[in-house]
């Protein structure tokens, strides 16, 4: 019989921890022997989240689009690419924070008519504090979008258990439980999770049909929860795509990309980064600081910043990209420049 690429999905809002779960995986494939490739999919012009992979891992990058939608044609000659050329023992596609897994769902059972492949697990990641602040306002495009890909999951992380209480932590549980009654939920710190509990054996891939859209599981299924009906229903958004199902539009994300000539001081770009308006709401980048003397990968994302000392491989750029809603290119770019020197107020 012809070999089945068990693939896995990992979906989450922009920031939840998706990067930091998928090298938490790589790890453990790795550590089995086995040989497991990355579909990396990026909103933004490069690809920081390939930093963070690790070497070695065989990496199909999909740049400034959605898979979801923009770029989504291309993801079947991606994985076929990667399994003529590499033949992975499995497959994670991250897609971008915005990306509605629906829709994913759909491109990778589309992909799944020519390439044999086998949907294991649609795993989303939950930034349960983000959760917090939008399960309170009750509205905006970020939370209906945060709930459908809860909704679609196979699997929970409630990550970042760290930034909530356990009374705020338990009250996210309950509400994630009733979008979603299916989908086991593990709360973590870091995405730390037992690899066996969350993936589960690669060994039975042969067994599975390829999944299919129209597909009607059972509730316990891998993808049950995902492909149900009352699931699809759920997917409300108004536009349709080009294969005539609902589609969700990113029409209001918006990604700035910067690139650095030369080091900025440090604690004048962590100033900048706490001015940030509300509408950016991740950011991430490699820096090189003129008051340190090691090159930094930055993250932000739901106003909490990280700066992590690395060594990249290879010529990497000093570069920031921007993710938000509407907000002003050129207000960034005029204080970036101000950071570099090439103008003399922000
Ligand atoms: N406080 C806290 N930070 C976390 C946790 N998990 C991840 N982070 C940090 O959150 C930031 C974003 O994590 P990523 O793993 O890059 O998130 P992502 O979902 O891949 O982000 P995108 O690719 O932009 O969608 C990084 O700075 C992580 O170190 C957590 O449990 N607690």
């Amino acid at each position: 019989m012809e070999h089945v690429t068990p693939i896995y999905i990992l979906s989450g809002f922009l920031g939840s921890g998706k990067t930091t779960l998928l090298s938490r995986m790589i790890a453990h494939w790795k550590a089995q022997g086995l040989r497991p490739a990355i579909v990396m999919n990026e909103i933004g012009e490069v690809n920081i989240d390939g930093v963070i992979a690790g070497d070695n891992v065989p990496t199909a990058e999909m740049l400034s689009g959605c898979i979801c939608c923009s770029i989504r044609a291309d993801l079947t000659s991606e994985i076929a690419m990667l399994i003529q050329n590499e033949k992975p023992d499995v497959i994670v596609i991250e897609a971008t924070g915005i990306a509605n897994p629906m829709e994913i769902l759909d491109a990778v059972a589309e992909a799944s008519l020519y390439i044999q492949m086998d949907i294991k697990k649609l795993i989303t990641v939950v930034d349960t504090a983000h959760l917090l602040h939008l399960s309170i306002e009750q509205k905006g495009k970020t939370y209906r979008l945060m709930q459908e890909q809860i909704r679609s999951a196979s699997v929970l992380l409630l990550n970042k258990t760290d930034r909530v209480s356990t009374a705020e932590k338990d009250a996210m549980e309950q509400l994630v439980r009733r979008w979603n009654p299916f989908a086991p939920i593990l709360p973590t710190e870091r995405c730390n999770v037992n690899p066996e509990e969350l993936l589960g054996g690669l060994a039975d891939h042969g067994s599975h049909p390829v999944v299919q859209p129209s597909a009607n599981h059972e509730a316990d299924e891998p993808l049950g929860a995902a492909l149900s009906p009352e699931r699809v229903e759920g997917h409300n958004q108004p536009e349709s795509n080009h294969s005539g199902h609902p589609h969700h539009s990113h029409d209001h994300v918006m990604s700035y990309t910067y690139y650095f000539s030369r080091p900025v001081n440090s604690v004048e770009f962590e100033r900048f980064i706490g001015g940030l308006p509300r509408d950016v709401y991740r950011a991430k980048g490699v820096l090189t600081f003129s008051d340190t003397n090691s090159r930094f990968l930055f993250q932000y994302a739901f106003r909490e910043s990280d700066f992590m000392k690395i060594t990249p491989r290879g010529r990497v750029p000093d570069v920031v990209v921007f993710i938000g809603e509407h907000f002003n290119k050129s207000v960034l770019q005029e204080q970036l420049e101000a950071l570099e020197g090439k103008r003399t107020s922000v």
